[in-house]
């Protein structure tokens, strides 16, 4: 079975890429959209994210089959639960959020009578809103899928073959895991980014300036990632927080590891800490997960999906 009717709920970044890439991979589905802002509703409805912008969220989902919350993780809740009586019966629900545990216990609570199936591409950039997105974000990523227990095996395979049309590369796990890895994987670099970008304005007292002024390719790389959209962030901490100070607590202490290290001057440690991490560069490079090279995966990026940072 194949959705033929996609709801976004929610038009930024994710939404608005998955709008563009039902248009251009699954051109027989149709697709709504709706955003709570209405600036991103007539900025959605410009840049032709779907091919209905609706003026309210039950106007959008009133036909789907497949609906997609894309909001941040804090708003999903309060996203679903008006929905309830206006999402058809039969209508599978899923999001995109990055954290899985407390997002999936929040729109089950909201939606109790449908079927949801959680969802997360990881596949993003530092971008938001209605300008940020583009068809091939997903291409050649990870969508991870985390079923409930028991989950109707028809719908599922339904929604991993979407993901699959969009260009993804499917994984199924439970939400706990999912919730583990990416605090490793994603969420916690973020935090180191957040931190160290910081650390470095605050220091610019006492250096005047220069920290930003001279900060070459490493501190650029970090900047990226601290431009990241404030709201969406503070809400995957605190929607993933056991898993995040789980990891942080491991990472805090092979830091203090390398601190020591540099302190007594154990220079083969670190050599061979860093010709470790050396190696794990090289292998992600060759399994062709390098999105360093210019245009990797966004050949029919649009230019506008470097739109401007929101927040
Ligand atoms: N940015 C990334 O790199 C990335 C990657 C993978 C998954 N995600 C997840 O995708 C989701 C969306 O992130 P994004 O980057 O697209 O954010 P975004 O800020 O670009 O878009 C979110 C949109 O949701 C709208 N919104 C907020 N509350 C709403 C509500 N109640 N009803 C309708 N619309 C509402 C906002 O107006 C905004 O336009 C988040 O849950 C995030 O965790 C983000
Ligand atoms: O490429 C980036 O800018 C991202 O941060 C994308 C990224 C990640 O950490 O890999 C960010 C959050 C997600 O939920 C998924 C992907």
């Amino acid at each position: 079975m194949s959705f033929t009717q996609v709801a976004i709920i929610g038009l930024g970044l994710q939404g608005g890429s998955i709008g563009l890439a039902i248009q251009q991979y699954l051109p027989e589905a149709r697709v709504t959209g709706y955003d709570l802002d209405p600036a991103t509703r007539a900025r959605a409805t410009e840049r032709g994210l779907c091919h209905t912008v609706s003026e309210s969220a039950e106007d959008a989902v009133a036909s789907a089959d497949l609906v997609i919350f894309c909001v941040p993780p804090g708003a999903m809740g309060a996203a679903a639960a008006p929905l309830r009586d206006a999402i058809p019966a039969h209508c599978l629900v899923s999001d995109v959020g990055s954290s899985k545990k407390a997002i999936s216990a929040a729109l089950a609570e909201a939606l109790p009578d449908h079927l949801v199936i959680p969802a997360h591409p990881v596949a993003g950039t530092e971008n938001s809103g209605p300008d940020a997105g583009f068809a091939s974000l997903f291409r050649n990523r990870w969508c991870i899928v985390t079923p409930p227990e028991p989950c109707d095996l028809l719908k599922l395979t339904s929604l991993v073959h979407f993901w699959e049309a969009l260009g993804a590369n499917v994984e199924i796990m439970s939400a706990e895991h999912h919730d583990l890895v990416l605090a490793v994987t994603s969420h916690l670099p973020h935090l180191i980014a957040y931190t160290i970008v910081g650390t470095a304005s605050d220091l610019e007292d006492v250096t005047q300036g220069e920290v930003i002024k001279y900060s070459a390719g490493g501190f650029r790389d970090f900047t990226r990632i601290a431009a990241s959209d404030p709201t969406m962030w503070r809400d995957v901490f605190l929607s993933n927080k056991d898993a995040v100070l789980t990891m942080l607590q491991r990472f805090t202490e092979d830091l203090t590891a390398l601190q020591r290290a540099i302190r007594v001057g154990d220079g083969e440690q670190l050599f061979d800490h860093f010709a470790r991490t050396r190696a794990i560069r090289r292998s992600i490079i060759e399994e062709g997960q390098d999105d360093s090279r210019p245009d990797f995966g966004r050949s029919d990026h649009d230019g506008a999906a470097r739109g401007k940072t929101k927040g």
